[in-house]
């Protein structure tokens, strides 16, 4: 039977390399603006990565062939909702802040999920310029590495990541630096973070690090990291324990059951709305 989704998966990697050189083309002149608060930077050149991304997919397989979930989209009133109909989950710059301020972690995650399901992922990250990709079933890879997260069992003796976000509340920072502290006080041999959710996913897949955490985070940020981890042999789950959502903006990605419960031990959640809410009148 004739591999329906191989020909978007192939393209899907094509398209990001050409976003990741767009933004690098972006560097020259970055013109900075604000989304949900005056640390959630957004720029130009992310909305005009993101057009190009979209338009190239409809180009290829059809104008109203897909849907599509894209950061920048959805930041200018488009709807967040994941339905059973083949859809692209696109993040054009996962990094922003990085990408302003010239930090070398930045990334393109291009996803696409078939009846609510990631089908593929693909994070190519830009500086590192490292292409990770993932196909349901088919294994996870770097450039055309296979690759595994890790087989370290002994919380003691992991490097576990989580970003602090773009919330500045009081009561949101309080529970997020509360958190690390407990974990990194185990004690783990060490927090890390690299500014983008993406790039953090594909650390974990390739046993960089054993386990990401983050409340707060966007579908668009993690749809590709998603089947990246799952395909390298990690798992999934919301902050809570229960099954991961993809719509939740709640994730625990971890290479094992035994790590990720021992950190969500320690996880003081927070609410957050879920990507999919209705909009607010
Ligand atoms: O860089 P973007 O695409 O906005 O995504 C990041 C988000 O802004 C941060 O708040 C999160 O902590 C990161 O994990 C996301 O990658
Ligand atoms: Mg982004």
């Amino acid at each position: 039977m004739e591999d329906p989704w191989q020909k978007a998966y192939d393209f899907a990697v094509a398209v990001a390399r050409k976003a990741g050189e767009i933004r690098k083309a972006g560097e020259s002149e970055i013109r900075v603006m604000t989304k949900s608060s005056t640390v959630d930077l957004v720029t130009k050149t992310d909305e005009r990565v993101e057009k190009i991304i979209i338009s190239s997919l409809k180009e290829e397989f059809g104008e109203d062939a897909h849907c599509f979930i894209g950061e920048e989209s959805v930041a200018k009133g488009e709807p967040c909702v994941l339905s059973d109909k083949p859809t692209w989950i696109i993040d054009p710059v996962d990094g922003t802040t990085n990408f302003v301020h010239g930090f070398p972690f930045v990334a393109v995650s291009i996803a696409f999920a078939v009846n609510k399901e990631v089908e593929f992922g693909v994070v190519y990250s830009c500086l590192e310029d490292k292409m990770y990709k993932a196909r349901k079933g088919k294994g996870a890879f770097c450039d055309d590495e296979p690759i595994q997260v890790s087989d370290m069992k002994d919380i003691n003796k992991s490097i576990i990541i989580s970003e602090h976000g773009t919330d500045r509340s009081p009561e949101k920072v309080t529970k997020i630096f509360s958190t690390m502290q407990k974990i990194l006080c185990i004690p783990v041999h060490g927090l890390r973070g690299s500014g983008t959710a993406a790039t953090n996913m594909c650390l974990v897949a390739t046993g960089a690090v054993e386990a990401f955490f983050e409340i707060g985070i966007h579908c668009w940020d993690i749809a590709a990291g998603v089947i990246i981890v799952k395909e390298a042999g990690g798992i999934l789950l919301d902050v809570d324990g229960g099954p991961f959502d993809l719509m939740s903006r709640r994730m625990v990605s971890a290479n094992n059951e035994l790590i990720a419960k021992r950190i969500i031990k320690e996880i003081e959640i927070f609410p957050v709305g879920r990507d999919d809410a209705p909009a607010e009148k």
